[in-house]
C-alpha cells in the first residue's frame, strides 16, 4: 500500500505542473545521462498527463482494480475523434511522392514474413530522434526547454490490436512531415527502391524489405492505418500525420485535443492489421526490443501489468461472530487473507549501457562471462574474452569470446551455421545470420558481439559482402581473435589450452589450409606429438628449441596414429641420430603442414618421401654401396616392374631390410589411405601416385645382403625372386600402404615359412657373398606382423 500512496502522490503532484516546469531546470533532469533507470514511480512523467487516460493512470496507482480496457479504450477513441473535433482546425490532404506509393503498395501487399522488423525501425527512428535532439542541444540548449527525460515508451494493446510508440526526441515540424514521411530523399528507403528498380522483379521482391529495411513505412508491414503525432522544439504547435495502407495520400492536421500535446518528441500509432493483432501483447513487445533493441543507448520502457501481495480482510460468518460475541473468553482475531493486486506500470526492458560500451577496465571478468552466458545461452564461462576499440579508417567495439567447448554435431566445422557472432549498428541489433563475412569459418567458433558506427543499419548481406568497411573489421577481428587464443596458449595453466586444442585444434588446421595470409598468426597456436613426446603435445615453438645444432628442417610422419607412427621404419635412422620427428595423426594434420610449409625459415619434412637428406651425407661411402648393390636395385626393379617407379639406396633404415617411400610430390601413405576412403570410383589419381613410390633397400640387412648375393649368383632364382615379391608386400605394409591382394600376401608368407622350416633356401653358407651375414627368414615374419593399418584411437 505504501508505494501506491507514494506514486500516486507524486502523480497528482505533477499533473499539474509537468508542461510549467523549470525551463531553465537544471539540465540533469532531461539530460538522458540523468536517467535514474529502473526507478518509474518517482520520476515526472507526462505521459500520465498528455493523455486522456491520465485519470486513470493515476486511478491505476490508486484502485488496485484499474481496468486496462478503459485505458486503451479512451485513448484511441479520442484518437480517432481527434479529426472529427469541430473545433479542430482541417486536416490537409497530401498526395505521396510517386516513390512512396510505389513502396507503401510494395509493402502492403507484400508476403514478406519477418514481419517483425517494423519495430527495431521505429525504435531505431526514435532513437535517432533522440539522439538528433541531444547533439543539437550542445549548441542549442533552449531545445531542452521542456525538462522531460530522453526515452521511448512503448504500449500494447491486445484487445484492440494498437501499438503506440512514444519518444521525447526531436519531433517534426509540420514542413518536417510532409518532408520526411511524404517523400523519400536519402538513406536506406531510397536505396531500397533502387535496388527494387534493378530487381528483375519489378513488381517486387519482398526479400529485399529485409535486406535494405524501410524505415519508417515499416509500419505498414503490420498495419491498417498510422498516425504519427509530433511536436518539434522548433515549433509552438504539435501535427498529427495520418496515413492509411493502400491510400494515395495522407492527411496533416494540428493537434488541438489538450489532453494529447506532447511537450517534445514523437508519438506513433500503430492500428494493426487483422492478421498482424499479435504483435500487440506486451510480451510480444517486451521479446522483441529484448532482440532486436536490447543496447539502444535510451531508455526502452512497456507498459506492463504487475501485481503485488497484500493480505485483506476476510468478512466472517455472522453465526460465528455472534457467538464469538457471546463467548467472552475468545480473543478477538480478524480472518485474512492473500490477495494479489494488480496494476499497471512501466518498465524498463532494455540494458541502456551495453557492456561493450564500457570502459574495459571498469568491467569485471564476472561481468563479462555473464554477458557471455546470458547472450549466447550457455552454462559454462568462457575460456577468454576480449573486449576492444578500434579506431582510425574504422571505428567499432567489440567482446568476443572463447567457448570452452565446441558445439556438437559433426560438420560444424565445414559448414559452420552459427549464430556466434552478433553484430549491431549504433547499438541496434542487425543480425546473428553470418557466412563468413565478419569471421572466416575455421573461426566460426568465436562467439561475441560487434558494435559499429560506420555501417548503415540496414546492412543487407550483400552490403556485408562488398563492404571495405566489412573487410576491414573482419582483418582486425581476425586479428584479436588470434591474439586472444594466444593469450590462452601462453596462461600459466596448460590445462586452458590443451581444452582449447582439443575443441578447436582442428578449426585452426583448418585455418592453415584456407588462410595463408594469417600462417604466422596460426602456426604457433598448432599443437602435436612426437618421436620424443608421445604423451603431451608440443608446440612447433618447443620443437623448433629442441632441434640438434645443425638439424635444417622440422621433420614429421602422418600416420593414424601415434602407436603407429613410433613404430614405422621410416623413423629407425632419426631415432638413431636423436632428431625429433612430429606425429601428425588428425588426418586433417598432414595437409595443414603441407599448407605451411615452413616455419621460422625451417622446412617441414615427410621422412616417409624419397630423398631424405638427414644432413650426414658421405659420398665416398655411397659410392661404394651403390657399386655393390647397383646390380641388385636394377634387379629389383626389374622383378616388382611398375609397381615402384625406382629401387634405391636407402640412408634412413637400421633394423628394417627395406622400406617403400613415396614419391617427392606423391602422397604418403597416409595421405593415400585419406585420398582412397573419400575418392569414389576415381582410381585414376591413386594408380598414378602409386607407381610413384620407390623401393628403398638397407644394404646393412641380412636379407638384403643375402639377396645381393643372390642376384650376383643365380639372378633367375625363383625363390630369390619370389623372396623381393614377399619383401616388397612386406614394406607396404610397414611403410603404412594397404596391399593390394591382402590374401594372396598371406599365402606367400606362409609358402616362405615352409620353405623355411623344411630349410631348403636359407640355410647359412649356402649363399655365397664376402660378407654379409646368412638370410634369416623370422624377419621377415617379424615386419609382416607389425603395421597397423585399422582405425584410429589417435592418440595410442
Ligand atoms: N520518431 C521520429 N522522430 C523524428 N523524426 C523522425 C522519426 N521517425 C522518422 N523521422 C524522420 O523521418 C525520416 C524518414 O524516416 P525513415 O525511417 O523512413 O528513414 P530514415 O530513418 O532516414 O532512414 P532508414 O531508411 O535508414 O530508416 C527520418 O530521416 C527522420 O527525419
Amino acid at each position: 500500500m505504501h508505494r501506491l500512496s507514494r506514486r500516486s502522490v507524486s502523480a497528482v503532484l505533477r499533473y499539474g505542473g509537468v508542461h510549467r516546469r523549470n525551463a531553465a531546470a537544471p539540465l540533469s533532469c532531461s539530460s538522458p545521462l540523468s536517467h535514474s533507470v529502473g526507478e518509474n514511480d518517482n520520476k515526472t512523467r507526462w505521459y500520465s498527463a498528455l493523455s486522456s487516460e491520465k485519470s486513470d493512470t493515476i486511478q491505476s496507482t490508486i484502485q488496485p482494480n484499474f481496468k486496462r480496457d478503459l485505458f486503451f479504450s479512451k485513448r484511441y477513441e479520442s484518437t480517432a475523434a481527434a479529426s472529427d473535433a469541430s473545433n479542430s482546425p482541417p486536416a490537409e490532404t497530401y498526395e505521396y511522392q510517386a516513390e512512396v506509393s510505389r513502396l507503401m503498395d510494395l509493402i502492403v501487399n507484400s508476403l514478406y514474413s519477418n514481419k517483425e522488423v517494423f519495430l527495431r525501425e521505429l525504435i531505431s527512428n526514435a532513437s535517432d530522434a533522440l539522439d538528433k535532439l541531444r547533439f543539437l542541444s550542445v549548441t542549442e540548449p533552449e531545445l531542452l526547454k521542456d525538462a522531460v527525460d530522453f526515452d521511448i515508451r512503448i504500449q500494447a494493446d491486445k484487445d484492440n490490436g494498437i501499438i503506440t510508440l512514444t519518444d521525447t526526441g526531436i519531433g517534426m515540424t509540420r514542413q518536417e512531415l510532409v518532408d520526411c514521411l511524404g517523400t523519400i530523399a536519402q538513406s536506406g528507403t531510397a536505396k531500397f527502391l533502387k535496388a527494387l528498380k534493378d530487381s528483375k522483379d519489378a513488381g517486387g521482391d519482398s526479400n529485399l524489405i529485409g535486406q535494405f529495411g524501410v524505415g519508417f513505412y515499416s509500419a505498414f508491414l503490420v498495419s491498417d492505418r498510422v498516425t504519427v503525432s509530433s511536436k518539434s522544439p522548433k515549433s509552438d504547435k504539435q501535427y498529427v500525420w495520418e496515413g492509411e495502407a493502400n491510400a494515395s495520400s495522407y492527411t496533416i492536421r494540428e493537434e488541438t485535443d489538450p489532453e494529447k500535446l506532447l511537450p517534445r518528441g514523437t508519438r506513433l500509432t500503430l492500428y494493426l492489421k487483422r492478421d498482424d493483432k499479435g504483435f500487440a501483447h506486451p510480451e510480444r513487445i517486451e521479446k522483441l526490443v529484448k532482440n532486436y533493441s536490447q543496447f539502444v543507448s535510451f531508455p526502452i520502457y512497456t507498459w506492463k501489468e504487475k501485481g503485488y501481495t497484500k493480505e485483506v480482510e476476510v468478512d466472517e460468518d455472522p453465526a460465528e461472530a455472534k457467538k464469538d460475541e457471546q463467548d467472552e473468553k475468545t480473543e478477538k482475531k480478524k480472518k485474512t487473507k492473500t490477495v494479489v493486486e494488480r496494476y499497471w506500470d512501466w518498465e524498463l526492458i532494455n540494458e541502456t549501457q551495453p557492456i561493450w560500451l564500457r570502459n574495459p577496465k571498469e568491467v569485471s571478468k564476472e561481468d563479462y562471462n555473464e554477458f557471455y552466458r546470458k547472450t549466447f545461452n550457455e552454462y559454462l564461462d568462457p575460456l577468454a574474452s576480449s573486449h576492444f576499440t578500434t579506431e582510425g579508417e574504422v571505428e567499432f567495439r567489440s567482446i568476443l569470446y572463447v567457448p570452452a567447448i565446441a558445439p556438437s554435431g559433426k560438420d560444424d566445422i565445414i559448414n559452420p551455421k552459427t549464430k556466434n557472432i552478433r553484430l549491431y549498428v549504433k547499438r541496434v541489433f542487425i543480425s546473428d545470420d553470418f557466412d563468413g563475412e565478419l569471421f572466416p569459418r575455421y573461426l566460426s567458433f568465436v562467439k561475441g558481439v560487434v558494435d559499429s558506427n560506420d555501417l548503415p543499419l540496414n546492412v543487407s548481406r550483400e552490403i556485408l559482402q562488398e563492404s571495405r568497411i566489412v573487410r576491414i573489421m573482419r582483418k582486425r577481428l581476425v586479428r584479436k581473435a588470434f591474439d586472444m587464443i594466444l593469450g590462452i596458449s601462453m596462461s600459466e595453466n596448460r590445462e586452458d589450452y590443451e581444452k582449447f586444442w582439443e575443441n578447436f585444434g582442428k578449426h585452426l588446421k583448418l585455418g592453415c589450409i584456407e588462410d595463408r595470409e594469417n600462417h604466422k598468426r596460426i602456426a604457433p597456436l598448432l599443437r602435436f606429438f612426437s618421436s620424443q613426446s608421445e604423451e603431451e603435445m608440443i608446440s612447433l615453438d618447443e620443437y623448433v628449441e629442441n632441434m640438434k645444432p645443425d638439424q635444417k628442417d622440422i621433420y614429421y610422419i602422418a600416420s593414424d596414429s601415434v602407436t603407429s607412427a613410433k613404430n614405422t621404419p621410416f623413423l629407425e635412422r632419426l631415432l638413431e641420430k636423436d632428431l625429433e620427428v612430429l606425429f601428425l595423426v588428425d588426418p586433417i594434420d598432414e595437409v595443414a603442414i603441407q599448407n605451411l610449409k615452413s616455419y621460422k625459415e625451417k622446412n617441414f619434412v615427410d621422412i616417409s618421401k624419397e630423398d631424405l637428406d638427414l644432413g650426414d651425407k658421405n659420398e665416398e661411402k655411397e659410392k661404394e654401396i651403390k657399386q655393390e648393390f647397383g646390380q641388385s636395385c636394377d634387379w629389383i626393379k626389374k622383378r616388382l616392374g611398375d609397381k615402384v617407379a625406382s629401387v634405391q639406396i636407402s640412408n634412413r633404415l637400421s633394423s628394417s631390410p627395406c622400406v617403400l617411400a613415396s614419391g617427392k610430390f606423391g602422397w604418403s601413405a597416409n595421405m593415400e589411405r585419406l585420398m582412397k576412403s573419400q575418392t569414389i570410383g576415381d582410381t585414376a589419381s591413386l594408380e598414378f601416385m602409386r607407381s610413384r613410390r620407390v623401393f628403398e633397400i638397407n644394404p646393412d640387412h641380412p636379407i638384403i645382403m643375402n639377396l645381393n648375393a643372390a642376384c650376383k649368383t643365380n639372378p633367375d632364382d625363383q625363390d630369390a625372386l619370389r623372396a623381393i615379391d614377399l619383401l616388397y608386400d612386406a614394406a607396404l605394409v610397414s611403410s603404412g600402404f594397404t596391399p593390394e591382394n591382402p590374401a594372396q600376401l598371406g599365402g606367400k608368407i606362409y609358402e616362405m615359412m615352409g620353405m623355411a622350416l623344411s630349410g631348403k633356401w636359407s640355410t647359412p653358407g649356402e649363399v655365397q657373398s664376402s660378407g654379409p651375414k646368412p638370410f634369416a627368414p623370422e624377419t621377415v615374419e617379424a615386419e609382416v606382423v607389425e603395421p597397423a593399418v585399422a582405425e584410429p584411437d589417435n592418440r595410442k
